[in-house]
């Protein structure tokens, strides 16, 4: 599923940024959403504001901290929560402030590096959930399609 390796590989740069800005939306750095691919392996700067959703509180963000900049975050994307039929749930993560700005009185966020490693599935493949992941009490949840047509339909929806 996996053996053309049509992955890919983003270098992020964020600029500086003043917090009132992120704090009121004015700006954003990274807005909250689910990666497409199956895997996606981060790596992140000590800058911080990573954040995921907490699955049992919808709405409700949690900081990922780093110990070290050599810890790679390894994320759930879209394709293996269809593949795997709900059994693993993609994480919804966003990027914003870092913990504690606000209360440190810092008025501008230092710019932040990160680098995101995508795994994604063949784009010819099927990502209807695997056969072992289907039961009475769980039955499929979703359309037989093409890795590529859900890469495309979640663009068309982003941009
Ligand atoms: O910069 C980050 O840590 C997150 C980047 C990200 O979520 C993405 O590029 O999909
Ligand atoms: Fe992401």
């Amino acid at each position: 599923m996996h053996s053309r390796a049509e992955n890919e590989f983003r270098l992020l740069h964020y600029p500086a940024t003043p917090v009132s800005e992120l704090a009121t939306g004015t700006a954003t750095r990274i807005a909250e959403h689910t990666d497409f691919g199956t895997i996606t392996m981060l790596f992140q700067d000590s800058t911080g504001g990573l954040q995921v959703e907490d699955h049992s509180q919808i709405g409700s963000f949690r900081d990922v901290e780093s110990s070290a900049p050599t810890d790679i975050i390894l994320n759930i994307g879209d394709s293996l929560q269809r593949l795997t039929n709900d059994t693993f749930k993609a994480a919804c993560h966003r990027v914003t402030y870092p913990p504690n700005v606000k209360d440190n009185g810092v008025d501008i966020i230092p710019e932040r590096y990160s680098i995101a490693y995508f795994a994604k599935p063949n784009r010819n493949a099927s990502i209807r959930p695997l056969k072992e992941f289907i039961t009475e009490a769980n039955p499929c949840r979703y359309e037989n399609i093409t890795a590529w047509e859900w890469n495309n339909l979640r663009i068309a929806k982003l941009y």
